[in-house]
């Protein structure tokens, strides 16, 4: 039998941290903190952190094939150099929509980057409504969007076999899932898999793993859970020490490892006392079962 072991193996008290990436060839985890425009790595042999700063909310990063990163900036489509700490815009969304930014991204089978967008929060998850929408950035750098009338587009991750898109929107309070069509990039069949339990609370980042089984982290939960979407059941329920999970990935040796996110914005004085590692990056080891790395924007 498996013990699972939680740790924070990074006390980098990120506002919003979210959108973990194993990079293998560093050994690293890159992730963001999106409201103070940072894209960090972290080191998992040195345990050093590096970081850049950007000039708007940074709510995605992605590897990028031939290095690199790629990262959703602002409403912008970004390449990020990690050496010269520049940006270069490849594409912009919701230029009518001033208030917007993009949310959670990630990279599908072939390449393409999807990422949705939501109104800036004034207080988190305290949003005008329907503002977002859902957009791929194609290899080719043209942009798809694919529907509106979005409240916090979140977590995404594909099937197995490339036939399934899976997606949060976070105020729905469920898992959605669509077939995909992974030659045209094109969705449809929208429907619900899974829907959360109140003490679940907001449903926001998710991976797949191995065995297909989603892992979706839950925001004022302090949990990631582990669905089974064929039969739309929970498998499983992680707690960790911090309320504000809000993404997850597999990583380390053999993707066996899970790394999550969190966030310290929104905690009073107090909750900040009771959990002063909320903002850092945790790792879950013994869960036995194993991710899948990730896949890297092919333009
Ligand atoms: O991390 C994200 O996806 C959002 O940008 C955050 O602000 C929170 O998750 C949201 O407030 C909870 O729904
Ligand atoms: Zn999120």
């Amino acid at each position: 039998m498996s013990s699972i072991k939680i740790e924070c193996v990074l006390r980098e008290n990120c506002r919003c941290g979210e959108s973990p990436v194993w990079e293998e060839a560093s050994s690293s985890l890159v992730f963001v903190d999106i409201p103070a425009k940072k894209v960090c790595r972290w080191d998992s042999l040195s345990k050093r952190v590096q970081q850049v700063t950007l000039d708007a909310p940074v709510s995605s990063v992605a590897l990028r094939q031939g290095g690199g990163y790629v990262a959703t900036v602002g409403t912008k489509f970004c390449a990020l150099n990690w050496e010269d700490h520049s940006a270069v815009a490849l594409a912009s969304v919701d230029e009518d929509k001033r208030n917007n930014r993009f949310n959670d991204g990630k990279v599908d089978p072939a390449g393409r980057y999807f990422a949705g967008t939501m109104a800036e929060e004034t207080a988190p998850a305290v949003l005008e409504r329907h503002q977002g929408s859902l957009y791929s950035l194609f290899p080719d750098h043209h942009v798809e969007k694919y529907f509106d009338q979005v409240d916090i587009s979140n977590g995404l991750d594909w099937s197995l076999d490339h036939k399934i898109f899976y997606y949060i929107d976070s105020l729905s309070y469920s898992v959605d899932a669509f077939d995909y069509d992974l030659q045209t990039g094109k969705i449809s069949n929208r429907r619900s898999i899974y829907k959360l339990e109140k003490e679940e609370q907001i449903p926001d980042g998710m991976c797949i793993d191995v065995e297909g089984k989603l892992w979706v982290a839950c925001y004022n939960g302090g949990r990631v859970i582990r669905l089974d979407p064929e039969t739309g059941k929970r498998l499983q329920t992680v707690k960790l020490p911090v309320v504000k999970t809000t993404s997850c990935c597999f990583g380390g040796k053999d993707y066996s490892e899970m790394y999550v996110t969190c966030a310290r914005d929104g905690m009073d004085p107090e909750g900040l006392l009771q959990q002063p590692e909320a903002g850092g990056i945790f790792k879950i080891t013994g869960l036995g079962v194993k991710g899948i790395p990730p896949h890297p924007y092919a333009g």
